[in-house]
C-alpha cells in the first residue's frame, strides 16, 4: 500500500483560478484588490517567498506593492507606514513578512495593522474571533490551507483524533483552534513533549509543523493515518524538505502531503483569498 497524495499544488492552482473570476467581478465595480507586503532586511528566503507571493497575485489580477526596508529600519518607521496603509482606501491587505530583525517587536507590529486588512490573520482581534468560534473573514493562511486541503479530499475532521506537532502562533495554535471548531479531538505537542511517539501513534491525522527535518519516521505513524507536513527545511543542496521521512511514511499512511507541492502552495492561495475577501467586504458581495 502506498499513500494517496494530498496535492496542494493542483488545488492551489484551481483556487487561484476561481479567485481570478472574483477579482474580475471586483474590478468591474472599479475596485482592484491590492496587497501591501512589507519586507525588512535581506534574508534570501524571505525575498524568495515575497517574490512567489507577488507572482501568484499577478496570476489572478491582485495588485501587489512591496515595501522594502533596510535591516536597521526603526520600529516606529514601520508602524508609521502601517498606519498610512491602514488609512489608504486603495489597499485591502497588509502583510509583514516574518521573521523580523531582533530589534523589532513582532506583537507590536502586528497590533498596528488594522484587523480588517490583516490578511495573515495574526492580529489578536482575529486570533480571538477564531478562538471563540465567531465567523472570521481572515484566518491564518497556512492553517486555513491545511483545513481546505483535508476537506477537499473528503478527509473527515469531526471526531477524528488529530495530533499537531508545533505550538507556534503562526501554525500550531490557530490550526488547533480550527480543528476544534471542526469537531476534532486535538492534542498539541511541542519541544517539551515527552515520548512524542506515544502521542503520534494514536493520531488518525498527524500534522507536523516544526521545521525539524526527518522528525517523523514511519514507526511514529499509525497504519492508514493521514500525514500532513507543514515543515520547511533545506537540505545540503538547497532543496526544501519537510519534517516527514516521506519515502518510508508513505508506505504506512493512507494520505500524505509532499514537500514541495503540499501545504506551501495552499498557504499562498489562502493569502490571495484573504486579500480578495478583504476587498469584497467593501462592496458587500462577499461569497466566502
Ligand atoms: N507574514 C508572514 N506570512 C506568511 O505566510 C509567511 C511568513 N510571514 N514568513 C515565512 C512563511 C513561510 N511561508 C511559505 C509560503 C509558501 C511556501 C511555498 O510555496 N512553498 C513551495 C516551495 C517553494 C520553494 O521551492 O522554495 C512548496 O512547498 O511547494 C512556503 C512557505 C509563508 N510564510
Amino acid at each position: 500500500m502506498t499513500a494517496n497524495i494530498l496535492d496542494g499544488k493542483s488545488l492551489a492552482r484551481s483556487i487561484i483560478n476561481d479567485l481570478s473570476r472574483r477579482v474580475s467581478q471586483l474590478t468591474f465595480h472599479k475596485l482592484t484588490p491590492a496587497l501591501a507586503v512589507i519586507l525588512i532586511g535581506d534574508d534570501p528566503a524571505s525575498a524568495l517567498y515575497v517574490k512567489n507571493k507577488a507572482n501568484a497575485c499577478d496570476q489572478c489580477g491582485i495588485k501587489n506593492i512591496i515595501y522594502r526596508y533596510n535591516n536597521n529600519v526603526s520600529q516606529q518607521q514601520i508602524i508609521n507606514d502601517i498606519y498610512m496603509l491602514n488609512d489608504d482606501p486603495t489597499i485591502h491587505g497588509i502583510l509583514v513578512q516574518l521573521p523580523l530583525p531582533k530589534h523589532i517587536d513582532i506583537p507590536h507590529i502586528i497590533e498596528s495593522i488594522s484587523p480588517r486588512k490583516d490578511v495573515d490573520g495574526f492580529h489578536p482581534y482575529n486570533v480571538g474571533r477564531l478562538a471563540v468560534g465567531s465567523p472570521t473573514h481572515l484566518l491564518p493562511c497556512t492553517p486555513k490551507g491545511v483545513i481546505n486541503l483535508l476537506k477537499y479530499n473528503h478527509i473527515s475532521l469531526s471526531g477524528a483524533n488529530v495530533v499537531v506537532i508545533g505550538a507556534s502562533n503562526i501554525v500550531g495554535k490557530p490550526l488547533s483552534n480550527m480543528l476544534i471548531n471542526e469537531g476534532a479531538t486535538v492534542s498539541i505537542c511541542h519541544k517539551l513533549t515527552t515520548n512524542l511517539s506515544d502521542h503520534t501513534r494514536n493520531a488518525d491525522i498527524l500534522i507536523s509543523a516544526t521545521g525539524h527535518a526527518g522528525l517523523i519516521c514511519s514507526e511514529m505513524v499509525k497504519r492508514a493515518a493521514v500525514v500532513v507536513d507543514v515543515g520547511i527545511s533545506r537540505n545540503a543542496d538547497g532543496r526544501i524538505i519537510g519534517d516527514v521521512d516521506y519515502e518510508n511514511v508513505r508506505k504506512i499512511a493512507s494520505w500524505i502531503t509532499p514537500v514541495p507541492g503540499g501545504v506551501g502552495p495552499m498557504t499562498i492561495a489562502m493569502l490571495l483569498e484573504n486579500t480578495v475577501c478583504a476587498a469584497e467586504r467593501l462592496l458587500n458581495i462577499s461569497s466566502a
